[in-house]
């Protein structure tokens, strides 16, 4: 039965930290890994390549069903791909998260990916990100945790990650961009971004990443 398999839900906000620790601790548990975001990325990306209007909820549900998104695990992490092609980097753009945001507020796309990812629900354990993993996809978790923080430090954080990955970011537009993205996120109907009742809150502004994990590693033990 699915559900007596542990799962280790973390929502939040775009830069959050969410990725990062999702992916610390399923490396530590020696559990599986999820990356909800990255469906609706890919999903996202797949339609500005075939030129889609982001508002054609038929066309993008049926997209979503059949979406040839795979995942593998390399030495720095998760990589990201679209059926042969390695989309890793591409879609950590803020053009393709606004792009996801959006298409991820349409219904019948959040239904068409919904057992996808349930279905990543396999022993030992799962680790999972996103913004209704806790409240939708897995409302009976085994342990919930929704981690923020401030605009500015989620921005700031983003602009260095786009730095180091050579992308070129301006820190003022990513405090807006991050700002709208997440009023649509939590503003729409299906599944908004909030936290779930039972939910550890970690507010992340003044923590590094080690002090963060350290924290859910002791809730979860
Ligand atoms: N507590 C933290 N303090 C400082 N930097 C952090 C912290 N948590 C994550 N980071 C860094 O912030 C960036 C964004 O983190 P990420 O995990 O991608 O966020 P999210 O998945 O929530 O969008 C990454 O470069 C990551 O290394
Ligand atoms: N479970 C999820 C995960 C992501 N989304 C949507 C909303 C988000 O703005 C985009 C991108 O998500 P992602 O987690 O990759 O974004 P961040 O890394 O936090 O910036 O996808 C969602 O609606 N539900």
């Amino acid at each position: 039965m699915a559900e007596l398999i542990p799962v280790l839900t973390i929502d939040g906000p775009s830069g959050s930290g969410k990725g990062t620790l999702a992916q610390r601790i399923a490396k530590t548990l020696g559990w599986h890994y999820l990356d909800s975001g990255a469906l609706y990325r890919v999903l996202a990306q797949a339609a500005l390549q075939k030129d889609l209007d982001l508002n054609s909820e038929k066309a993008l549900a049926d997209l979503a069903l059949t979406l040839p998104v795979w995942f593998s695990v390399a030495e720095d992490g998760l990589r990201v791909w679209l059926d042969a092609l390695d989309v890793s980097d591409i879609i950590r753009s803020e053009q393709v998260g606004n792009a996801a945001s959006k298409v991820a507020a349409l219904a019948s796309v959040r239904q068409a990916l919904l057992q996808r990812q349930r279905d990543f629900r396999q022993l030992p354990g799962l680790v999972t990100d996103g913004r209704d993993m806790g409240t939708v996809v897995f409302p009976d978790a085994t342990y919930k945790v929704y981690l923020t923080a401030s605009a500015e430090v989620r921005a700031e954080r983003r602009h260095k990650q786009l730095k180091e990955k050579g992308i070129d970011s301006n820190l003022a537009d990513l405090i807006v961009e991050i700002t709208e993205r997440d009023e649509r996120d939590q503003r729409r109907q299906i599944a908004p971004l909030k936290a779930a009742e039972d939910a550890l809150v970690l507010d992340s502004t003044q923590l590094g990443a080690d002090a963060v994990f350290k924290q859910i590693s002791a809730f979860i033990s």
